[in-house]
């Protein structure tokens, strides 16, 4: 099996083209990602068009088209829960010149991204095994992100727990929905300012093949965070802001 090249979803839908070379690397992961996916269950977004438009496209769309972003500048960028690497590694292909960090508490997923980075000789991203919650207090990683991507790991003020404490005042948060609801806007608020973060934009999208609805929520960080978040492992998900 091999993706498919539909060369005009990206244009259409993000006014912008991966090179060959890009096209190529996507391939590679996929094949990666295929082989490894026979031993550990690590996706199940498998099938070519499946990978393609909810890896592949979902992954590149939080990020491509912000006017808020400097392509150009090395950005550091930290994505949480990232488990196969999603929507860390299709960005790291595209922006060579970020540094990423892929976090996850599983070792095992850490472990078979570590393969990929090899394979796909990414020296951009390194990987971190831990909780959001124990890493968002270390030094090396509180408050020295651009950029804090956040997919599939639980409900909106959870997320802006996890991802807030990792980025420097003026540094953007990407929270990757499907739906959104106003309540959860409501909460997400709420849990904003107490984190010393601000919501600044919902982008709606339709995704190129299947028509389905996503939203990616973009919050700033304002203000320096309190030392006691996040809170201690559990208790974000447990009792959400
Ligand atoms: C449903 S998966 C989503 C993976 C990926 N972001 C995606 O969208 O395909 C959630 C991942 O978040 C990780 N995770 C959950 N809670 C976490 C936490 N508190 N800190 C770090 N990783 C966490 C899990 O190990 C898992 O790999």
């Amino acid at each position: 099996m091999q993706l498919p090249t539909f060369n005009d979803i990206w244009q259409d839908s993000l006014q912008w083209q991966p090179t060959q070379e890009q096209l190529e690397q996507w391939e590679k992961l996929y094949q990666e990602i295929i082989l490894i996916n026979r031993q550990i269950n690590l996706t199940r977004i498998t099938e070519p068009n499946d990978f393609l438009e909810k890896h592949l496209w979902d992954s590149l769309a939080g990020v491509i088209g912000l006017d808020f972003l400097n392509y150009e500048d090395s950005l550091k960028v930290v994505d949480i829960g990232t488990g196969a690497g999603f929507p860390g590694l299709p960005i790291s292909i595209i922006f060579p010149h970020w540094q990423l960090t892929l976090l996850d508490s599983t070792r095992k997923k850490i472990n078979v991204i570590k393969l990929f980075l090899e394979a796909l000789k990414l020296n951009n991203s390194q990987t971190f095994i831990g909780r959001a919650e124990d890493i968002g207090h270390i030094p090396e990683h509180r408050e020295q992100y651009d950029l804090g991507l956040i997919r599939a790991v639980g409900e909106p003020s959870v997320c802006a727990e996890y991802v807030l404490p990792f980025l420097k005042v003026g540094g953007i948060g990407v929270l990757y929905r499907g739906n959104w609801q106003k309540e959860e806007e409501i909460n997400l608020n709420n849990a904003l300012k107490q984190l010393g973060g601000k919501l600044i934009l919902v982008k709606q999208f339709e995704t190129p093949l299947t028509k389905s609805i996503r939203h990616f929520i973009y919050v700033e960080k304002i203000t320096n965070i309190p030392e006691y978040f996040p809170r201690p492992v559990g208790i974000p998900k447990q009792n959400p802001l």
